[in-house]
C-alpha cells in the first residue's frame, strides 16, 4: 500500500465515532458550495447517507487491493451516470469531502494528510469519470420500461414484468436499479428473475417493505402501461463461476428471484443439470411464486424444488429456519456442487456457515452480500466439515 493510501485509510478510521454526522456535514457543505447538484440527490437523504458511508467504507478497505480499488471506482463511475453526476462535479465532491475530514479528523489533521487525501481522490475521481464516458458510449445512463405485467402475489408482494425500450444487456442473477415516477431521483435495487429472454422483458420480484418507498410504490400503486426507470445491471453472482458443476440454489423470500433466473438460464444450456431449489418462507402462505416453480419443475426432472417454512409446522414440507432444514435435508448434491444463497443478510450468513459445515469449500458458494465474511465471523468458528452428501 503507498503512504497516501496508508494515510487516507488510517484517518478515515477516525471517522469511525462520529460518521452519521461526519456524512450529513458533507452533504451540507457540498450543497452549500453547489447547490444546483442538490437536484442530482433523493428529496430525503436518509437512506443515502447510510449508502454513501458503506461504499466510502468498502472503497477504503479495499485501498490494499490497487486492482480491487480501481474496480470498485470504475463501476461507481458507471453506476453514478443514472443520477446525471459527471467530471465537472467531482472537485467539489472532493472539496466537501476533504472539509469534512479537516473537521472530523480534528488533530490528526495535517498538511501532508490532506495532500495524501487530494491526491488519492483526485486519481479515484479521474477513474470514475473516465469509466463513465467510455460506458457513455456503449450504452444509455438509464432505461425506460413500460410495465407489461402485475401481478400481486400477496398483500405484500407483487411481481412485475417490465419491458426496457431497448435492449438492456444483463446476466441471470444480476440485479438493476429500479426508480418510479412516485419517488424522484430514489433507486433501489432488485434482481431480475429470469434468464434473458428474446423480447427483453425482465421480472421482478418486490416485498413492499415497512416504510419502503419505491417497494410500496411498485407493489401497490404500479399498474401495466406505467413506465419505470431501470439502471444498468449489475452484480457478480453469475453462472460463470459455476461451470458445469452441479447447483445448489438456497433462497429465502423474495431472494428466490435471481436463484429462479440462474436455474432457468442453467436449465436451457443443459437440460440435465442437477439443480436443487431450497426456498425458505416463513409461512405456506409466503411461497408466492411455487405454482410456477412446480410447473418448471415438472418440465424438467433435474430440478427439485424444497419449499421450507419456518414457521408452518402444517404445510406439508421440510419447515425450520432454512440453515438447519439444510443440514436435515436428505440426498443434498455433492460438496463439488456450487451453491448460491440469497435473501435475508441473517439467512444468508447462517446458510453459508450451515453449508462449510456440511463441507462446501468458501469458493463454491456465492452470495450477494459484500460484508457476509464479517458475519460468518460474527456466529463463531465453523464446526469440523466431513457431511460430504451425494
Ligand atoms: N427482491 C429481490 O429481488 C431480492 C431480494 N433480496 C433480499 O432478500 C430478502 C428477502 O426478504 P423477505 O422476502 O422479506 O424474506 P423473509 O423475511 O420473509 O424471510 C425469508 C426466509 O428467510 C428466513 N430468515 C429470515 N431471517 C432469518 C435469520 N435471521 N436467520 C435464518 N433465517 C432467516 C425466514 O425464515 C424465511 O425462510 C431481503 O433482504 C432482500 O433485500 C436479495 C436479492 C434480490
Amino acid at each position: 500500500m503507498s503512504s497516501d493510501a496508508r494515510i487516507v485509510k488510517e484517518t478515515f478510521a477516525l471517522l469511525e465515532p462520529n460518521a452519521d454526522r461526519a456524512v450529513a456535514y458533507f452533504y451540507g457543505r457540498l450543497f452549500a458550495e453547489q447547490p444546483r447538484l442538490r437536484a442530482l440527490f433523493p428529496p430525503a437523504l436518509d437512506a443515502q447517507r447510510d449508502r454513501v458511508l458503506r461504499v466510502l467504507t468498502r472503497l477504503v478497505w479495499s485501498l490494499e487491493e490497487p486492482a480491487a480499488f480501481e474496480d470498485r471506482l470504475r463501476r461507481l463511475g458507471r453506476e453514478h451516470r443514472k443520477l446525471g453526476l459527471c467530471r465537472e462535479h467531482y472537485p467539489a465532491v472532493g472539496a466537501a469531502l476533504v472539509a469534512t475530514l479537516r473537521r472530523f479528523a480534528a488533530d490528526a489533521w495535517n498538511p501532508r494528510v490532506e495532500a495524501a487525501w487530494t491526491t488519492v481522490f483526485a486519481a479515484a475521481a479521474r477513474t470514475m469519470a473516465d469509466a463513465a464516458e467510455a460506458d457513455a458510449a456503449r450504452t444509455p445512463p438509464w432505461w425506460l420500461g413500460e410495465v407489461v405485467g402485475h401481478e400481486r402475489r400477496r398483500h405484500d408482494i407483487a411481481v412485475l414484468t417490465v419491458r426496457p425500450g431497448q435492449p438492456l444487456p444483463y446476466a441471470a442473477g444480476q440485479h438493476v436499479t429500479v426508480q418510479t415516477s412516485r419517488w424522484p431521483r430514489v433507486w433501489r435495487p432488485y434482481s431480475v428473475a429470469n434468464a434473458p429472454r428474446p423480447d427483453g422483458a425482465l421480472t421482478l420480484h418486490v416485498r413492499a417493505v415497512p416504510a419502503g418507498w419505491v417497494s410500496g410504490a411498485l407493489v401497490r400503486h404500479t399498474a401495466v402501461g406505467d413506465t419505470v426507470m431501470l439502471g444498468p445491471a449489475q452484480g457478480d453472482m453469475t453462472l460463470d463461476r459455476a461451470r458445469d458443476r452441479d447447483l445448489l440454489l438456497v433462497a429465502g423470500g423474495t431472494g428466490l428471484a435471481p436463484l429462479k433466473a440462474l436455474a432457468e438460464q442453467a436449465l436451457a444450456a443443459d437440460p440435465g443439470r442437477r439443480i436443487d431449489l431450497v426456498w425458505g418462507a416463513r409461512t405456506a402462505a409466503e411461497l408466492y411464486d411455487l405454482p410456477a416453480l412446480r410447473t418448471l419443475e415438472a418440465a424438467c426432472p433435474a430440478l427439485r424444488v424444497i419449499p421450507v417454512t419456518a414457521d408452518d409446522p402444517g404445510s406439508g414440507g421440510p419447515h425450520g429456519a432454512v440453515p438447519d432444514a439444510l443440514k436435515r435435508l436428505e440426498d443434498l448434491p455433492a460438496a463439488d456442487a456450487h451453491a448460491y444463497v440469497c435473501g435475508p443478510a441473517a439467512m444468508v450468513a447462517r446458510t453459508v456457515r450451515a453449508l462449510r459445515e456440511l463441507g462446501m469449500p468458501p469458493d463454491r458458494i456465492a452470495h450477494d452480500e459484500p460484508d457476509l465474511d464479517a458475519a460468518v465471523a460474527g456466529l463463531g468458528p465453523v464446526a469440523a466439515a466431513g457431511i460430504t452428501r451425494s
